[in-house]
């Protein structure tokens, strides 16, 4: 009835659950104290035996009784509140560690907007299942049988005919519930894909215009639309449905407790306090059980999010270690016989052997698909799970903290992103301490000082969604300035250049170059003439490290560093020939 692994999540936030069942029951134990005493006025009256002080006495106390149920009420409704925010944090909080985790591995099925629309939606979702279901269990367990324990202490057969209708709610339950599972799961993943197309398309809207795809993209989106609709009115109807076949056991309930009590009253088994509590407190046993009958829809869909979420938070974790990296003037990086594989079967790096220390330029080069950037990853401490060693300064980086690496590491890759932030802040993503003079220093090493001279907000400039309102070279030596002023000990570069202009990329190039004076700069260059000066260049081939050394000795060797040469050559030959053919014929 409850699902254990969400119920568990919550253990911190437990007390509030409480706090909200003991205030529900405080609460229908104050209603049947007033109705208590409002039979017993009843019957005084009905009787003639009513004296005034009888009046002046149970006004009050009643008036007392409804204040304090509308006080528990009022407890009770925050504590849940209280209840289900705290479990949505705990859950939200667990997403987002997950998402940062795994945000280099492999995400399995999950798109980034399903796991946008699961930390926003999905978990809101399970709001009625911490706030108002899983309360509403425990209350269930605890006001029905008091009620029935009151109402047996005038008339044990009433009781009985009350419990012997009861079955028939948890069997209504259950057979709602063997129906409603499919039909929430369904509705969350017409919901899931709705979402996730809509982003999708819109980001690539642009995209889909030129291939004049948009008109048979729109007619998709509303067939989607059209199955989400559909979908949710199976699940309204599922839940009317439930809600009459629930209403008609409670009322035929209450109404035979109803009955049986005015038999037994007519047989002089029952006095008429008893009967007038039978009459106001039968159908008060049978709501609570309603009540959670009628959030069985909402809670099953809260479920079917929290599974897929679950699915997520199941996928295999990185394993860190513990061993704090000391910060020093110099580092070395080795590798020894290192192997690497996703998903533990197919082979990504296999038995690299590899060095690099602080004062040089280093270039990894391969074709697509050879593992460069796999490699970087694992250099950069963001992967670990590898095979063989692979060292900084002596420390195995699988026993090293994860913080103390990334302290002395900084990465930049062709879509590393900018923020829709000012200048100022963005820069300050590097640096949270420097101050403007810094910031225009750091523009400055990447010859974005004469562009910022024409801006008019100066560094309070707003950039738009990933630096949109900026040239493609512009925004990747903003990123640099960003990572210079983080300072790192080791640079890694990743493409970084990749889709910018030849005068940004030189001036990147040379940055690069100046910083590997006294970092340990690694750079992975798609173009080769970038890398011939690096101090040392290593050629990947699927997975295996083939070559090494610097450009001379690679050019002169019969091997893929020249194969990748002679083909970049080439082709650059196929563009300039392009081009004048181009420029003949016009
Ligand atoms: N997150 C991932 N999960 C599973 N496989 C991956 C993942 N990232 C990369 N791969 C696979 O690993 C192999 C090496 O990819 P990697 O990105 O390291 O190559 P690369 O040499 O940097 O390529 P490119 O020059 O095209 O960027 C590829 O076959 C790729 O399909």
């Amino acid at each position: 009835m409850i699902n254990k692994r969400l119920f568990r999540l919550t253990k911190g936030a437990r007390k509030w659950l409480f706090i909200s069942v003991l205030n529900s029951y405080l609460s229908a134990v104050f209603y049947m104290a007033s109705m208590l005493l409002f039979a017993l006025l009843l019957q005084s009256i009905l009787m003639g035996q009513t004296a005034l002080w009888h009046v002046l006495f149970a006004l009050p106390v009643l008036l007392a009784l409804l204040f304090a149920r509308m006080q528990t009420n009022g407890h009770m409704v925050a504590a849940a509140a209280r209840y289900s925010n705290a479990a949505r944090s705990m859950l939200r909080r667990r997403l987002y560690e997950k998402v940062s985790e795994q945000e280099i591995r492999d995400r399995g099925s999950f798109s980034a907007s399903e796991l946008a629309q699961t930390a926003a939606g999905g978990i809101d979702q399970l709001s009625a299942y911490f706030g108002r279901y899983i309360p509403q269990v425990f209350s269930t367990m605890l006001i029905p049988p008091t009620i029935l324990l009151v109402l047996g202490v005038f008339n044990w057969v009433v009781a009985l005919v009350l419990v012997l209708c009861v079955p028939l709610i948890p069997l209504s339950i259950l057979v709602i519930r063997k129906l409603a599972k499919g039909q929430s799961r369904k509705y969350w993943r017409a919901y899931v894909s709705l979402g996730e197309r809509f982003l999708e398309n819109i980001r690539g809207l642009t995209t889909l215009k030129v291939f004049q795809m948009d008109e048979t993209i729109h007619r998709e989106m509303n067939q989607n639309a059209e199955r989400f609709r559909t979908s949710i009115m199976q699940v309204l109807r599922g839940q009317l449905n439930s809600i009459t076949v629930m209403d008609f056991i409670v009322y035929g309930g209450s109404g035979a407790g109803i009955a049986a009590g005015l038999i037994q009253a007519s047989q002089g088994n029952l006095n008429l306090v008893g009967l007038i509590l039978v009459l106001l407190l039968s159908t008060e046993f049978f709501l609570p059980l309603r009540y959670l009958g009628s959030l069985f829809h909402v809670a099953m869909t809260g479920v079917s999010a929290a599974e897929r979420l679950f699915q997520f938070l199941d996928l295999p974790e990185e394993q860190y270690g513990e061993q704090k990296l000391s910060a020093t003037s110099s580092y070395r990086i080795e590798a020894h016989e290192l192997s690497f594989s996703y998903d533990g079967t197919r082979p990504i790096l296999q038995s690299i052997d590899f060095e690099a220390q602080t004062g040089e330029r280093i270039a990894l080069v391969g074709q697509s698909g050879s593992g460069k950037s796999t490699l970087q990853r694992l250099v950069s401490g963001l992967l670990r799970g590898y095979k063989g060693s692979l060292t900084i300064n002596g420390n195995e980086w699988r026993d090293l903290d994860p913080d103390s690496v990334f302290q002395q590491v900084g990465l930049m890759s062709s879509d590393s992103r900018l923020f829709t932030a000012t200048l100022r802040e963005n820069l300050r993503f590097g640096n949270p301490n420097a101050e403007d003079a810094a910031l225009i220093a750091a523009l400055e090493r990447v010859n974005l000082r004469s562009f910022f001279d024409t801006l008019s907000g100066g560094l309070d400039t707003v950039l738009t969604e990933n630096g949109g309102n900026l040239s493609g070279g512009q925004k990747q030596r903003l990123i640099m300035a960003r990572l210079l002023l983080a300072d790192r000990s080791i640079y890694l570069f990743d493409e970084a250049t990749s889709n910018v202009d030849a005068d940004s990329e030189e001036i990147m190039l040379d940055v690069m170059r100046a910083l590997a004076q006294e970092k340990l700069v690694i750079v992975i260059a798609h173009r080769m003439y970038s890398i011939r000066d690096a101090d040392r260049i290593y050629v990947l081939d699927r997975g295996a490290m083939v070559q090494s050394g610097t450009h001379e000795t690679l050019i002169s060797e019969e091997g893929a560093y020249k194969r990748l040469v002679e083909e970049e050559e080439k082709m650059e030959k196929g563009v300039c020939a392009d081009e004048k053919n181009e420029l003949g014929s016009h």
